[in-house]
């Protein structure tokens, strides 16, 4: 038994190789090659009656209901002559048939791309070039964020089935589409293989501009188990969500629009976040889990004397935080204004398909400040930024990961893929890590050149890049700066060519009609230089300690 790697039970490090192995019961893959993720989830036994109800209209889909819409939407892609590897674009707010999309593209094997319906028509436009869909799903509203130089051929989300169609994109209706009742054109899928890619979706990775992360099918049937894994033991009750985060990030969309279906939750959706739909939506329908990002349980603890003065909230059990870090500070605020309500904390990235470790119950959310112990069946080692050596318990450098859920890599870009995702499988996340004695994962920085405003990715070589087309601008560098509501905001640093009066209003409002409002700039300073490294790498952690400096000597 020699070669037996000793793996320590309270942390789940083993020393002879320095990796962290999860603690958590590892989860059962299905054996079946030929298993696509929408047959895998609508195969899955559970009680479930009703499956989603829009927050606002009471509208309810119920499982019947959404295996039926998903097999009539496939049947009809096909016959519109959707193949296995196609791309498709959804640019819709949150719907309840935003998850019907998605599961009918994925059983044809056929690539789901989501994008934030805020992003500008620029930005849409850069995505498609990179994702090149054959077709796009949007609403009557969004059809404008469109018009960029690739037309796509259309099917309208939210219409009603005779409402005129006046424009030449537009080729189908979703509702015309589920109304469909036979379903020949399934007949002619094609095979699919749990390694072929089921979704692409944009994520900056740990530098440069957004790229696409190729999740496959087995990614998300492990993220699946996960989620399974995560909220359901054998006594647990029928189970009320609520959808107020975007299914179009990995967060939203491995909850909403995949791993709570597989065990018959019932999910109410709202199309975007409003502060007084959320809370009166968890009252109508006695919701029990709220999934949230660090904003908005600012802003429940900074409103919670009205809030509960106005609200019956008895129902809400448990509120999941993701996205973004979640301080010391909000979690204690938070529980003296809500004791009844518990905090869960998910760590995950769209690299790992969603969450990557959590905390699963209030025991493990009394660790404070933790992102929690790793998933089920995914290993982690922290290696030393400098040296490259894995450390163990207790000692902080970069987190990689390792695991059925973390992503192919990205799309048409074999270099960022290379330095990201190692020969043996290994993620590099960017963060900057310990680990307990007890294994729980401490998020201590980012190394990465990552500014998250809100929850959302703001990549700050992508607002660098516009800068850096403006005529008066010599130089620019672009960092986070704290901000205790959103997280983190876009600051930049700008060098002026000699001789011009640029203002600060004058960068944000260049800026300000190019991207998406969550990428705005919001604080602009000018300077003489960029400092650089030797190399021409911008030192953006100078940057970082001269912002707060400066701050601070305002005050
Ligand atoms: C609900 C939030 C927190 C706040 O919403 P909001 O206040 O309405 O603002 P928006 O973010 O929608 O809009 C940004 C700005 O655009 C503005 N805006 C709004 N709609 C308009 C308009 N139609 N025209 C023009 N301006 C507009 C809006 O006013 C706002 O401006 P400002 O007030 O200056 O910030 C919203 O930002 C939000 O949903 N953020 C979540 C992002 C999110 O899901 N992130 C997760 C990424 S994936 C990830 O990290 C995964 C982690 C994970 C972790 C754990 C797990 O278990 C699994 C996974």
């Amino acid at each position: 038994m020699a070669n037996t790697p000793t793996v320590d039970a309270r942390s789940g490090f083993c020393s002879s190789n320095s990796v962290f192995y999860s603690k958590r019961r590892s989860i059962p893959l299905p054996p079946n090659d030929s298993l696509d993720i929408t047959t895998f989830i609508s195969s899955q036994a559970h009680r479930g009656n009703v499956a989603f109800i829009d927050g606002s209209t009471g509208q309810q889909l119920t499982y019947v209901q959404l295996w039926d819409a998903v097999r009539s939407v496939a049947s009809s892609l096909s016959d519109m002559g959707i193949r296995k590897g196609h791309v498709v674009l959804l640019l819709s707010p949150n719907s309840i048939f935003f998850p019907v999309v998605c599961l009918a593209v994925m059983s044809l094997g056929a690539i789901i791309t989501t994008t934030n319906p805020l992003n500008t028509t620029r930005e849409i436009a850069k995505q498609i070039a990179d994702s090149k869909p054959v077709l796009a799903f949007t609403t009557r509203q969004l059809i404008p964020k469109l018009a960029g130089p690739i037309p796509l051929p259309i099917v309208l989300i939210n219409d009603e089935i005779d409402a005129p169609i006046d424009n030449k994109s537009i080729v189908n209706t979703l509702g015309k589409m589920m109304a469909i009742k036979k379903h020949d054109g399934l007949k002619s899928r094609e095979a699919i293989i749990q390694d072929d890619t089921a979704t692409l979706l944009y994520s900056s990775g740990t530098t440069g501009a957004s790229k696409g992360v190729v999740s496959s099918h087995r990614n998300l049937i492990a993220m699946v188990q996960t989620v399974i894994g995560r909220f359901y033991s054998d006594d647990n009750h029928h189970q009320t969500f609520l959808c107020t985060v975007p299914m179009f990030h990995i967060y939203g969309l491995v909850a909403f629009a995949t791993g709570l279906l597989a065990s018959g939750s019932t999910i109410v959706v709202l199309s975007k976040f409003e502060m007084h739909d959320m809370l009166l939506s968890i009252q109508r329908n006695r919701v029990s889990y709220l999934p949230l990002v660090p904003p908005i349980l600012v802003a429940l603890i900074n409103a919670a004397d009205q809030v509960k003065a106005k609200y019956d909230l008895s129902s809400l059990r448990w509120v999941l935080s993701g996205g973004a870090p979640l301080s010391k500070e909000v979690i204690e605020g938070f529980l003296e204004k809500y004791p009844m309500v518990s905090i869960l904390q998910g760590y995950g990235l769209t690299e790992s398909t969603g969450v990557g470790a959590s905390t699963d119950s209030l025991e493990e959310s009394r660790k404070y400040g933790t992102a929690g112990l790793l998933s089920a069946s995914m290993e982690a080692m922290i290696v030393d930024p400098d040296s490259g050596h894995p450390l163990a318990t207790n000692k902080t450098g970069e987190l990689w990961l390792k695991g059925p859920t973390i992503m192919k890599g990205y799309f048409s870009n074999a270099e960022a893929t290379a330095s990201t995702l190692d020969s043996k499988g290994w993620l590099r996340t960017g963060d900057l890590c310990y680990i307990d004695e007890d294994g729980f994962i401490f998020v201590v920085d980012r190394l990465k050149e990552l500014i998250k405003y809100k929850g959302y990715q703001v990549p700050p070589a992508e607002l660098e890049a516009l800068l850096l087309t403006h005529p008066e601008i010599a130089d620019a560098a672009v960092i986070p700066f704290p901000d205790e509501k959103v997280g983190q905001y876009p600051m930049a640093y700008v060098v002026r060519n000699a001789g011009s009066s640029l203002t600060e209003s004058g960068v944000m409002e260049f800026v300000g009609k190019q991207v998406a409002p969550y990428k705005r700039i919001r604080r602009v300073a000018f300077i003489d230089s960029v400092p650089k490294n030797p190399s021409g790498k911008i030192l953006r952690k100078d940057l970082i300690q001269l912002a707060a400096s400066s701050s601070s000597s305002k005050l």
